[in-house]
């Protein structure tokens, strides 16, 4: 469900999302679409990205621009910021949202899967931040918001490397907010509990895993993809203008 709360500040933003063609990607392209952001997202996930972005440009007549970009090429990620801003106008909202959940054991892990899981989970977030900031210089400002999670704070044991950069995106979030903060660009993070996207039905959802996990919430319910919506358009917006460095834990109160 998405949010009902405006930010006027938002309309005609220049948005730019990572992994917004599907999961809670795609709730964060239709939420800023919504606003009346003028967004462009990067996947590589085509056939769900176009589907998106044809459906928002039909339903809102506010179609955002899909840019199929592996992130893990950061020239490519670079040439996409561009697009975006040619598109758009310098990107004044960052949404790095992009990840790669998959599970592993550490007996299995080689030092080129350590690096590819690395290359999609932390190394963009930080180049993709590099690649925005001058425009949000020349703009005055702006806003980036890095997706986290709680798996590392809960001793989650299945994916090391996944919890690395996790944890690595919370330092990186400190990092740039401390450098970028004397020229009004702000840097929060976002740490979803369990969000039970399609995928995560797909792949990892058991009953009584689920159940479990719902039991040890304060609030009782699934946590969908559109609840991670109203957190973030709230730190990319004025209504957060001194909100710098920190991360917002949505996890239904399981934390
Ligand atoms: N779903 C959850 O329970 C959960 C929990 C905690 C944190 N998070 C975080 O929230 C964010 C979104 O999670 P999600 O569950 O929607 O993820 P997801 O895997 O469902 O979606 C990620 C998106 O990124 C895209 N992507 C993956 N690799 C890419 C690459 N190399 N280049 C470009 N795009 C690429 C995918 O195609 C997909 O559209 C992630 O940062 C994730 O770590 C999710």
């Amino acid at each position: 469900m998405m949010p009902s709360a405006i930010f006027p500040d938002l309309k005609d933003r220049s948005v730019l999302i990572t992994g917004g063609g599907s999961g809670i990607g795609a709730a964060l392209t239709e939420g800023f679409v919504r606003q009346g952001s003028r967004v462009a997202f990067i996947d590589i996930a085509d056939e769900a990205s176009q589907a998106l972005a044809e459906r928002l440009g039909r339903e809102y007549g506010n179609r955002p621009l899909y840019l199929n970009t592996d992130l893990r090429d950061i020239e490519a990620l670079r040439a996409s910021v561009g697009k975006a801003t040619g598109a758009h106008g310098p990107v004044t909202v960052l949404v790095n949202n992009a990840a790669w959940d998959d599970r592993h054991d550490i007996d299995e892990v080689t030092a080129e899967y350590w690096d590819k899981n690395q290359s999609i989970n932390l190394r963009p977030q930080f180049f993709a931040a590099q690649a925005v900031a001058p425009g949000m210089r020349q703009a005055g400002g702006g806003s980036i918001v890095n997706f986290t999670s709680t798996s590392f704070m809960i001793n989650q044991g299945n994916f090391p490397s996944y919890t690395a950069a996790k944890a690595g995106i919370i330092g990186l979030t400190k990092g740039l907010a401390g450098r970028l903060g004397p020229e009004n660009i702000r840097v929060n993070a976002i740490a979803p509990g369990w969000v039970i996207t399609e995928r995560q039905r797909d792949l990892w959802v058991t009953e009584d895993g689920l159940k479990s996990h719902i039991a040890k919430q304060v609030l009782k319910e699934e946590i969908q993809p559109g609840d991670m919506v109203g957190p973030c358009l709230f730190l990319a917006s004025d209504a957060a203008r001194m909100l710098t460095a920190q991360t917002l834990i949505v996890d239904g109160g399981y934390l």
